[in-house]
């Protein structure tokens, strides 16, 4: 390797000059195409110098160096091999090396760009050989050879530097070591490295390997030539030729020895500084070397922290366009909630107006409250105080109720407890038909006078306690009962009934007709409208019995199924009477004991082929329990009216009957004696009251007697042809009213009796007054508590509203107050954070740009 010595043809460029790699020392680069680095070259004024003035004519002393020749294509060159081998040029005819030039490996890459510094040869420079590749050159004559080689960075310009570092090995000697191209000439220009001297053996064969340390070895051409005969100075010969006159001059032995020493030292001397400076140029270029390696690295650093600068720059960009774009976003965000909040802020205000003039009208309005409470509890006291008189009227109302009960009873007591109406019925069809005579005087029958023609013109008089003629109506019939009746209202036992012949209207008197209704449901009528109007005070319970005593037998004419068992009369542990089975129908209304005593009316006829037959063979009984409860002091009574349609009372006398008809008869008078033999008793006082000696009068156990009080209604017939019916009912009915009132007390009654009814009326009087007008109290004391309570409740639910009102306004404002802040502060962070990134970014770019400046300085003044 040391004996091959390199001229280098170079672009002209004061950037690029003289670079070698330390590892091919044998390398020298000259710049310029005619500049030629003189390495070793001596001139003949040297030699001059150094041999004295009597050498300088001599034409020998002048000494061509060798191997530093320009690679001109000469006679010299045997061939010349482009890349690619197309356009290799044989020159040395006599040998055909080319046919035996081989390629081994690589590609032939090629281009249509030309090099403008290539000299006579810009072809080359368009084709190179790529890869690890060799040539093998054959047939060569033995001796020295000169080989040039052509690299050009015009295939692969474009890639990064530093990728096609190789070494060239010649006779596998490596002349190049980690060879670069661009790093010595750059992209797109040519380099030659010639004049690689190599000895061809005997073989005639010269081999060039390129191999790739990194990357692939170019090549684009190679030149062989000959390498020519280094001429040697004539030292050995006693005749030297002056160079300018070709006078050959003769050497003395002395002078030759001389000359010889002195041309020794001089080369030696030569060698030596020769030597020096090459060392020194090593030295030098390995710095140089060292330095544009580290200054390479710089710089890729400094490329590599633009890069990132750059990329840093370029994110810190999006970064910001980002938070820019996110900061509108919050901005509008901000702005609608604003809006919003704005919007709700006024809706608020408007709220809040409104509930101020609800708060002022509240608080007028409880300020009328508070100036009213005054008058307010004027009025309560005169609320109480009507509430104490409302009591005291009370207590009074209630004596008073008691003491009328009382003067009632005792009114009743005046007029009897068995009174006896008698009613005598007109002429019926037939007897006014058959103009049958009226037997019945009723001149004075408004004094309860009543008079019978017995015949031979004698006349016989009785006397009731109420005498009705054919004329008098059902209503003056029961107006005169009705207090009777109205004292089972106030826990008196009642009994009604009528008694009389067969036809005489006993029915009619007390069922009567749909046009023209009797007893019974008057009587109903009346107590429903008694217990209505004492509904304040006493509250009634009415239930409704009907049943028939049939030959001593009691039948239930409200059974839905009539059973098979005997009903029979039972007495209860408190005394009273009453039959086990017996339906009891509740009644609420008249309208009910109609549908009730039609119920039975039904029931009597059933089973009976003349409805009238029948009814004149039973008795039809009513009962009407009731119990009462005084709402006021809580007191209970339980009392019985009973109202009997009894049957007819000829039935034994008139006929002499025979079988089930005589039982019949017997019976009912049996029955009927019984009830003479009781009230006679009673009425005498007895100690014993035969009750028990018919069903009749059992049933009516409770009723006869006692505080109990008793209506009879005798009934007549006013025809001729029943006198003597008429007669024998009117004795019964004198022995019932005469035993027991008797004539002398009935007279003592009328004045004291006008007397008591104008109290008693005085007293109802009071009393209704003084109901009404506590009433009346009691619904102004109850409206004006109810408006107290009324206004207290919408004064206090007011107050409520309002405090609820109140505390939502507050929580709401407290509430828009807090995110109103809280938005402020985002947005103030925000604000914060986007001027910090602004900052960063500003200073980002002066850093970036102090740093690419002192970079490039520093890029610069290390180029440079
Ligand atoms: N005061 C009166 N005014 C008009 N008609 C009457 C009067 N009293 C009875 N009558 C009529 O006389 C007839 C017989 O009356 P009612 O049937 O009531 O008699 P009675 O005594 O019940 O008979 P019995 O004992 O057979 O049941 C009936 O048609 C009735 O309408």
């Amino acid at each position: 390797m040391e004996d091959f010595q390199i001229d280098a043809t170079v672009p002209v460029d004061p950037n690029v000059t003289s670079l070698c790699s330390p590892e091919i020392p044998n390398f020298d680069f000259v710049s310029g195409e005619t500049e030629k680095l003189e390495i070793g070259d001596t001139s003949i004024d040297d030699c001059d110098d150094s041999l004295g003035d009597s050498m300088v004519c001599d034409p020998n002393s002048r000494l061509v160096p060798t191997g530093f020749t320009r690679p001109n294509r000469t006679d010299e060159t045997i061939m010349f091999i482009n890349a690619g081998g197309d356009d290799s040029k044989v020159l040395d005819s006599e040998l055909n090396i080319l046919r035996d030039t081989y390629f081994e490996g690589g590609d032939v890459l090629r281009t249509e760009e030309s090099i403008v510094e290539a000299g006579d040869f810009p072809f080359i420079y368009q084709s190179a050989r790529v890869g690890n590749f060799c040539y093998r050159l054959n047939n060569l004559l033995p001796g020295e050879y000169l080989i040039d080689f052509h690299f050009a960075e015009i295939i692969n310009t474009n890639g990064p530097k530093g990728i096609r570092v190789f070494n060239v090995y010649v006779q596998d000697e490596k002349v190049l070591a980690e060879f670069d191209i661009f790093s010595v000439v750059g992209a797109n220009r040519p380099l030659l490295l010639v004049d690689l001297r190599v000895m061809v053996m005997d073989d005639g064969l010269i081999r060039v390997r390129f191999e790739g340390i990194n990357g692939s070895p170019v090549v684009c051409g190679i030149c062989l030539r000959k390498a020519p005969q280094v001429s040697v100075p004539r030292t050995s010969q006693d005749y030297i030729k002056c160079e300018n006159c070709a006078t050959e001059i003769e050497i003395s032995p002395t002078r030759k020895r001389l000359m010889r020493a002195k041309a020794h030292d001089k080369y030696e001397k030569k060698i030596a500084e020769l030597s020096e400076r090459y060392e020194h140029k090593t030295n030098e270029c390995h710095e140089a070397w060292m330095s544009l390696t580290s200054a390479n690295e710089q710089l890729e650093k400094v490329l590599m922290e633009l890069d990132n600068k750059m990329y840093e720059a370029r994110s810190l960009d999006q970064t910001v366009v980002t938070q820019a774009d996110c900061l509108k976003s919050i901005t509008s965000k901000y702005e609608n909630e604003k809006r919003h909040w704005a919007k709700a802020i006024d809706t608020l205000h408007e709220k809040i107006q409104i509930m101020k003039r609800e708060q002022s009208q509240l608080s007028q309005e409880a300020h009328e409250c508070v100036e009213g409470i005054p008058e307010l509890y004027k009025m309560v006291d005169g609320v109480q105080a009507l509430v104490s008189q409302c009591e005291d009227l009370k207590q009074k109302y209630s004596e008073e109720q008691a003491k009328r009960k009382e003067l009632y009873n005792h009114i009743q007591e005046t007029k009897g407890n068995i009174r006896v109406f008698c009613r005598c019925r007109p002429l019926n069809k037939e007897e006014t038909s058959t103009k049958s005579a009226t037997i019945v005087d009723f001149d004075g029958a408004k004094d309860g006078e009543l008079g019978v023609i017995t015949g031979n013109n004698s006349k016989k008089s009785f006397k009731f306690d109420r005498v009705y003629t054919p004329k008098d109506g059902q209503v003056d019939v029961f107006s005169d009962a009705s207090p009777m009746v109205v004292s089972v209202l106030d826990g008196y036992n009642v009994c009604i009934f009528a008694y009389g012949q067969t036809g005489t209207g006993k029915t009619f008197t007390m069922e009567g007709t749909p046009q023209n209704r009797g007893v019974n449901y008057r009587t109903v009528e009346q107590l429903f409208e008694v217990a209505r109007e004492r509904k304040e005070t006493i509250s009634y319970n009415i239930s409704v019995s009907v049943l028939e005593v049939y030959n001593e037998q009691i039948r239930d004419l409200l059974a839905t199924s009539p059973g098979s068992k005997k009903l029979e009369i039972k007495q209860s542990s408190d005394g009273s009477h009453h039959v086990p089975g017996l339906v009891e129908a509740k009644v609420e209304n008249i309208n009910e004991v109609w549908n009730v005593l039609q119920a039975g009316s039904n029931a009597r006829s059933v089973g009976s082929n003349n409805v009238n037959e029948h009814s004149s063979r039973s008795h039809c009984m009513l009962s009407i329990m009731v119990k009462a409860k005084n709402l006021m002091n809580g007191d209970c009574t339980k009392s019985t009216l009973w109202l009997v349609d009894l049957a007819g009372s000829e039935r034994l006398a008139k006929t002499d009957v025979q079988g089930e008809r005589l039982k019949e008869a017997q019976n009912i008078n049996r029955s009927l004696s019984a009830l003479g033999d009781v009230i006679y008793a009673l009425a005498t006082k007895s100690s014993h009251i035969p009750y028990r000696n018919s069903k009749l009068t059992h049933l009516l156990q409770d009723s006869l007697g006692g505080d109990s009080k008793t209506l009879m209604f005798v009934q007549i017939s006013p025809s001729e042809h029943d006198v003597s019916e008429t007669l024998s009912s009117l004795n019964f009915a004198t022995r019932v009213r005469g035993v027991e009132l008797g004539p002398a007390r009935k007279q003592v009654d009328t004045g004291e009796i006008q007397k008591l009814k104008a109290m008693v009326e005085k007293a109802r009087h009071e009393s209704r007054s003084k109901d009404e007008s506590i009433k009346k109290l009691e619904e102004n004391i109850q409206s004006l508590e109810g408006k107290n309570k009324g206004r207290d409740n919408s004064y206090r639910s007011l107050q409520e509203k309002n405090k609820d009102l109140e505390n939502q306004l507050d929580s709401l404002h407290n509430q828009s107050e807090k995110q109103y802040a809280q938005l402020q502060e985002r947005l103030k962070s925000r604000d914060e954070i986007c001027s910090n990134l602004q900052q960063k970014i500003k200073e980002l770019e002066c850093k970036l740009r102090e740093r690419h400046q002192s970079d490039s300085a520093a890029y610069h003044q290390k180029v440079s």
